[in-house]
């Protein structure tokens, strides 16, 4: 569980977080969502502890970041997993080469125990023929599979992703947010994703949270985001005419 309280964030003049306050269950999807520029990226680096908070304080699983020793938080760091946008594979390393490489940079396992761990999350993103292959040689989704292997490959207890589905077409967009999901409930981990993505909203968003101009703006679920009158979610989420339909299909069965 990751518990965020009131943080700030400013570059220069600029405040860019505004008291942010929050809480992500562990096992559960939390999705951030927000307009470009509302943000979501300083707010996911600030939960990986790339950025620190000018003010307020986050806790994962009641521990406070910024009363860790520097050796606390190098270990905390080992404990989260993250898929990058655009997968961010180095292209002169296999798949399993990418794969290995945490175990291989912060852990002193055997060569074997790091083959099984990494053949078996492999297995696991449904990528079992492409062990020897190179980034350029599989397509996007399979690249999604692999960023995702590498980033549970340490077992992580959080698991961020910045826009997974990007550059993706829909039906494979649809397939990763699902293996996310899968893995999240199946290892217990608190996953957070930053997402553009308003299907991933409403298929796996089990908690979501609405930046506007570094506030919360709004909270809930992808149950509860149908039934929202709050203007600027509904404005945002269903900008497109067909999510607009799907919404007023929702509220005439409810009534
Ligand atoms: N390292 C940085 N130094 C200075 N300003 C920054 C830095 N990172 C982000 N910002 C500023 O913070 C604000 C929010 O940016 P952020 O990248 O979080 O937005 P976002 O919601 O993720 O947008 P997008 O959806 O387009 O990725 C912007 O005004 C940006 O210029």
């Amino acid at each position: 569980m990751i518990e965020v309280e009131n943080i700030h964030k400013s570059f220069g003049d600029n405040h860019v977080l505004k008291g942010i306050s929050t809480r992500f269950d562990k096992g559960k999807t939390n999705l951030i969502i927000g307009q470009s520029g509302s943000g979501k990226t300083v707010f996911l680096k600030c939960l990986l502890g790339l950025f620190e908070p000018d003010e307020g304080n986050i806790y994962y699983n009641g521990q406070c970041y910024s009363e860790l020793s520097i050796k606390e938080k190098r270990n905390l760091r080992q404990e989260m997993g993250m898929v990058f946008q655009g997968s961010a594979l180095f292209d002169s390393m296999t798949v399993e080469g990418n794969v290995m490489f945490p175990l291989d940079m912060f852990t002193n396992q055997s060569q074997s125990e790091k083959q099984d761990r990494v053949d078996f999350v492999l297995k696991r993103v449904n990528l079992v023929d492409a062990h020897k292959r190179y980034p350029a040689e599989i397509s996007g989704g399979m690249q999604k599979r692999v960023a995702i292997a590498r980033a549970i490959v340490m077992n992580p207890k959080y698991l961020f992703c910045d826009e997974p589905n990007s550059g993706l077409d829909p039906k494979t967009a649809i397939l990763i947010d699902n293996l996310i999901h899968e893995i999240t409930q199946e290892y217990d981990i608190t996953t957070v994703i930053n997402t553009h993505d308003m299907n991933s909203v409403m298929e796996i968003g089990e908690k979501i949270i609405f930046l506007k101009n570094g506030h919360k703006e709004w909270e809930g679920t992808n149950k509860e985001i149908f039934k929202t009158d709050n203007k600027a979610v509904t404005d945002f989420v269903y900008s497109s005419e067909l999510f607009k339909k799907v919404r007023q299909m929702y509220i005439e069965e409810r009534n």
